[in-house]
């Protein structure tokens, strides 16, 4: 596994439909390490100098901790709650009409999905957000608050597509071209984290990587999700509050010939609280063919991924779209 693999032992296997990578748990966990917080309307500032020098920081970031905290991003702290809101929300209606949503039709907009396993225990609802935009009809408030939500975070999708195209060099509308943004297939995975559920592992979410651009995450309790730094070490998340966690996924690092990483991260179940959070992974549009690009590759660096259009790196091992399902093992050459 390119960098990560040479500090931290591998272990690939499939459980109940999910490809696991297990790094050893010895590597030097830094407790007290932060992953750092950029403020938004300094990365899209008028003000060159500013906006210059906090791509700079931000590309230092990107490349230590392949994530960040975004604050100050404009959208209204009622939008993020009503949003979280509606999830929970959801997550009262009856086991019977959740278990509505509970199919494997390779055409799912929406699927729900239930883990209670050694490696995984949520439950959590897929939903197909971009290019069209989908949710289930109940709770009545919850396509609305949830589709507020969506429609304010493309503003800031295409900020941020505009700020990472600048810290690679290129003029700002790269990263909307050459992922096809317009069309960019996103899914959104919408958890709750259960104490009601028998303890079965001691992973809400076993360590993995996340395809696509970038991941951004909003939740409700504090956070017990832990990301896995190109420097090899292990780093608690503190998504201060009204923050948005921004990881970039495996395509961008497939872009950029692994100039930039793909963060492992894995979230450790917590049975004392009910932990809503949404998660939702920005994806290039399907029909965008995803190797290195020209601009990262050259003598020094030979291409390190095999190129593959987006639907298929999905599919790859059998998987439906709306699984979001990372192959970066396959893909690396
Ligand atoms: O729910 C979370 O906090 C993270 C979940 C996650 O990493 C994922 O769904 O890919
Ligand atoms: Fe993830």
């Amino acid at each position: 596994m390119a960098e990560t693999a040479s500090l931290v032992t591998q272990n690939h296997f499939e459980l109940n439909n999910i490809s696991i990578i297990n790094p050893v748990d010895s590597i030097n966990p830094r407790a007290n390490d932060e992953i750092p917080t950029f403020d938004y309307s300094m990365l899209c500032s008028e003000d060159p100098e500013t906006r210059s020098k906090t791509l700079i920081d931000l590309d230092k970031a990107l490349k230590e901790y392949a994530c960040f905290n975004l604050v100050n991003h404009d959208l209204p702290d009622k939008i993020i709650e009503d949003a979280l809101k509606g999830i929970s929300d959801f997550y009262d209606l009856t086991e019977e009409e959740r278990k509505e949503y509970q199919t494997t039709d390779p055409t799912d907009k929406i699927r729900r999905c239930l883990f209670t396993t050694n490696g995984e225990n949520r439950e959590c609802l897929r939903v197909v957000t971009h290019p069209q935009f989908h949710c289930p009809t109940k709770p009545a408030d919850f396509s609305e608050a949830f589709g507020e939500y969506v429609k304010r975070f493309r503003k800031i999708k295409c900020g941020l597509a505009r700020a990472f195209s600048k810290i690679l060099g290129m003029e700002d509308c790269y990263l909307e071209k050459a992922l096809k943004l317009e069309s960019g297939f996103d899914v959104a995975v919408l958890g709750v984290y259960p104490p009601w559920f028998e303890l079965k592992g001691s992973y809400g979410v076993p360590a993995h990587s996340d395809s696509g651009f970038f991941v951004s995450l909003i939740e409700t309790a504090p956070i017990s999700l832990d990301v896995l730094t190109t420097t090899g070490n292990w780093v608690k998340a503190k998504i201060p509050p009204h923050a948005i966690l921004v990881l970039l996924g495996d395509h961008f690092e497939i872009l950029t010939n692994g100039k930039y990483k793909s963060p492992i991260h894995k979230l450790a179940q917590d049975n004392e609280r009910k932990r809503i959070s949404m998660a939702t992974i920005h994806g290039p549009s399907l029909d965008t063919f995803m190797g290195p690009a020209p601009e990262f590759v050259d003598e020094s660096h030979p291409p390190a991924y095999r190129g593959m259009t987006y639907t298929q790196s999905l599919q790859a091992n059998g998987y439906h779209l709306i699984d979001v399902h990372s192959n970066m093992p396959q893909v690396r050459i």
